[in-house]
């Protein structure tokens, strides 16, 4: 199985870490507050005709307690609220299609540097062979005197990229708020009630979208024409690259496609243009274009069906003849694998000189040291334009944000093998401040709080939950035994600490079974004891579950690998049933969080709400289809197993089929870009340490379209690895708020500091 993208792979696992550095902390007070302030009201003495004109409202938020309920009123940004990121520790409990990008992010070590006498240039050889076939991608050689290299000069690198950033933000900024005095006080190009910049009204899309044969009036919301003119301008200044940051659901998508039809419009520029997306998205990029777009030629080049165009497009490329359609339309799967087909598609790819680069939920390129990345870039490196929409730029980390910076305009803010991590340090507050200064005129962000007053509410509701004997033992042993093997290490290796003591690896393995634990006890292997998997695989081994070459002790060991629930599969498929047998529905029971959706969904129901159940976790998806079966309820699921092609009938059917209660969606899978407003309540079964992937989820339903409040319900088990991690991914969203959010500021006295990873377990391991 392949994952769309943006899991932690072992080896960024490995560097992970949860020190407070890197997260910055909560400001102090008022708590119940928002960390936004309003921005001051501009004096425009003669304010040109608006490009737009809403309201910068603060969001209201009101927090009430009641016992294990959290509830957090939010208007729309979900800025207060959190979740958390899952590791890979346990072999039997896959992330959604995990497996391959591991493979894939070691093969990207590929990528060969050379030097060039003037300029540095980094040459991808993923193509191997041939002149025509490598990509030379070069970087401009930076002016006066940066030392992008090493040594002494890697400090200034992050300084020097904004000094070089900041004269183009200058001229950009001059031009989008004007003069006039006042405006200078602007961050934010979302902020400016009035622009003096307009290029593109209605009346200008009604004429570039108008088609004979379809009914469709695409009207923009007054924000996204802001959005619209905001990339019109960048395309005039000639700038190469542009973020639209708006919050997940406010039409990005929309505002791209009326771009892209304005530029063949207004600029005779049409294309080509090349959109790369997740491919959960891929449908409905090539219906909002036939929608909205309907006079451009669209080619979905994915899966299967594009070894129908491949030739074609080959032998149109090599002879130098225009590609026969305006907006071609990928996955980001086409710059991560090595089948001689994929790389035979990129070096056609890289033949054509691209107008625009669009990528969608582009926070996929936070690590510029992937293969995604650098094949991507040596597609995107020539094209006019490269534009990047994510409602989530910032992820975990600035460092993540710099690369997508580096991707944007690559030129400007080119760093070679310096370390950012060291260099981009979350808690300072100077460096936090220049960079959103610098960076507004090229990142344009709306939250749903500032530009959609009309838009339902969202009410985050923290739901705690309690396990019972059976859970809790699990747990209790899990922490007997582990205490056991550290404390053995502690004093074997005379450390001091277990942070130190432990492997990395171990850390998160062992945090890892704790979340199983707090997750469902099934995950683990308790109930199929040694002797039971012995008698099972005895069983299993004469009729071939695992191939007839396998040896008997290969098989045993094998199922002693497995936890409880896919044992009990295991049986089921095969029949096999007159050995310690298959569990029966009270066990699916044994977990809080199981037993909470069985009290929870069924008044849910009853009061025609429908819901969405995230989690990460393909195994926890099984045992949550076994749960919604016993509860008797209807519902679909899509993860990254479901066939592209599947995706978006899935969807259809849940938004428009009232009778399908609940959708269950792997939070990787179907946390990005799908609209599915046919639910109004969202339960995030298990936290992401990052708390933007699980932002993405909620917001699957939060957006355009929505008609009723939506309540976002996060599952965490009192007393366990559950709390901590809920804790970590709150703090982070402090990060975002003040990079990327104005009037939000950092405060270095907060609270006291979140514990590490390792610390969490030492407290639990070594008490
Ligand atoms: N002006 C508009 N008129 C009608 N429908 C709109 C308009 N803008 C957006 N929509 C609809 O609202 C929904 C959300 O829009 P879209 O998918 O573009 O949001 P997004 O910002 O790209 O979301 P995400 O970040 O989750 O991918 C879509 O169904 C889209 O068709």
């Amino acid at each position: 199985m392949k994952r769309d993208f943006d899991e932690i792979s072992e080896e960024e696992w490995q560097q992970h870490s949860f020190n407070p550095s890197r997260v910055l902390k909560q400001p102090r007070a008022p708590k119940t507050t928002t960390t936004r302030t309003p921005p001051p009201r501009r004096q425009q003495p003669n304010p040109s005709p608006p490009i737009e004109s809403f309201a910068y409202r603060r969001p209201s938020k009101a927090i009430e307690s009641d016992d294990d309920c959290v509830v957090v009123e939010d208007s729309g940004s979900g800025e207060s609220d959190s979740d958390v990121k899952i590791v890979n520790g346990g072999d039997d409990l896959l992330l959604d299609d995990e497996e391959e990008e591991e493979e894939e992010e070691e093969e990207a070590k590929v990528v060969v540097v050379r030097r060039a006498r003037v300029g540095r240039r980094f040459v991808i050889e993923d193509e191997e062979g041939s002149e025509e076939d490598e990509v030379e991608v070069e970087e401009v050689s930076s002016s006066e005197g940066e030392d992008g290299g090493g040594g002494d000069g890697d400090e200034d690198v992050v300084g020097m990229a904004l000094q070089k950033c900041a004269k183009i933000s200058a001229d950009l900024r001059k031009e989008l708020y004007g003069s006039s005095s006042g405006v200078t006080t602007c961050d934010r190009y979302s902020e400016v009630e009035s622009s003096t910049v307009r290029i593109v009204t209605q009346t200008d899309i009604d004429e570039a979208c108008k088609a004979e044969d379809s009914d469709f009036q695409p009207i923009l919301k007054p924000y996204q024409l802001v959005g619209v003119n905001f990339l019109l301008l960048l395309y005039k200044k000639g700038i190469e690259g542009a973020i639209l940051a708006d919050e997940m659901g406010l039409g990005k998508t929309i505002q791209a496609i009326t771009y892209l039809t304005l530029l063949n419009h207004l600029n005779n520029d049409p294309g080509p243009h090349l959109v790369v997306c997740p491919a959960s998205v891929l449908e409905n990029w090539e219906r909002e274009l036939r929608k909205w777009c309907p006079s451009f030629n669209v080619l979905q080049y994915h899966g299967a069906a594009r070894a129908a165009y491949s030739r074609e497009l080959n032998s149109l490329s090599k002879a130098g003849k225009p590609p026969p359609f305006n907006v071609l339309l990928v996955c980001y799967s086409l710059f991560e694998r090595h089948s001689e087909q994929q790389k035979d598609d990129r070096k056609v790819l890289k033949r054509w000189r691209w107008s625009c680069v669009l990528m969608d939920e582009a926070h996929a390129l936070k690590d510029k040291n992937s293969y995604r990345w650098k094949n991507l870039m040596s597609v995107a490196r020539n094209a006019n334009q490269r534009l990047m929409l994510t409602g989530t730029p910032l992820q975990n980390d600035l460092h993540e944000l710099w690369s997508l910076l580096e991707f944007m305009l690559p030129d400007i803010f080119t760093t070679e093998n310096v370390d950012l991590k060291k260099l981009l340090n979350a808690e300072d507050t100077e460096l936090i401040t220049r960079m959103k200064s610098i960076l507004g005129p090229f990142i344009l962000r709306r939250l749903k709080s500032d530009v959609m007053q009309q838009l339902v509410p969202k009410i985050q509701r923290v739901e705690y939950v309690h396990m019972e004997k059976k859970q809790e033992d699990t747990y209790k042993e899990a922490i007997e035994d582990y205490r056991a093997a550290s404390q053995a290490r502690v004093l074997k290796l005379s450390s001091k600490s277990l942070a130190k003591a432990l492997p990395k690896r171990q850390i998160s393995n062992y945090f890892t079974q704790f979340r199983k634990i707090a997750n469902h006890p099934l995950l683990i292997r308790r109930i199929y004891s040694d002797e039971d998997v012995i008698r099972i695989a005895r069983k299993l081994h004469p009729i071939g579950a695992f191939g007839f070459e396998c040896s008997l002790e290969r098989v045993i060991e094998e199922v002693k690998s497995y936890n409880d629930f896919r044992i009990h599969q295991l049986l089921l498929q095969y029949g096999v049933n007159n050995t310690k047998g298959t569990l029966s529905d009270k066990h699916v029971m044994l977990s809080a969080k199981c037993r909470t959706l069985a009290e929870l969904l069924p008044s849910m129901k009853k009061s025609g709400n429908r819901v969405l159940i995230f989690s990460q976790w393909t195994s926890m998806l099984d045992i949550l289809e076994w749960t919604l079966d016993v509860i008797g309820v209807t519902y679909r699921r899509l993860d990254g197993s479901t066939q592209v092609t599947d995706r978006q009938t899935i969807v259809d059917t849940f938004n428009n089929d009232k009778s399908i209660f609940a959708c269950l969606l792997s939070t990787r899978a179907g946390g990005q870009g799908l609209n599915l407003t046919g639910a109004d309540t969202v339960i995030i079964h298990d936290m992401d340490f990052n708390p933007q992937i699980d932002r993405q989820a909620e917001d699957r339903c939060h957006r355009i379209g929505q008609t009723k409040p939506v309540t976002i319900f996060r599952l965490v088990t009192k007393s366990t690895v559950d709390e901590n991690i809920y804790e970590i991914a709150k703090r982070k969203l402090v990060l975002d708020a003040a990079v990327l959010e104005s009037g939000v500021h950092v405060d270095d006295d907060g609270d006291t500091p979140e514990k590490t990873m390792g610390e969490i377990l030492a407290s639990l391991l070594m008490a």
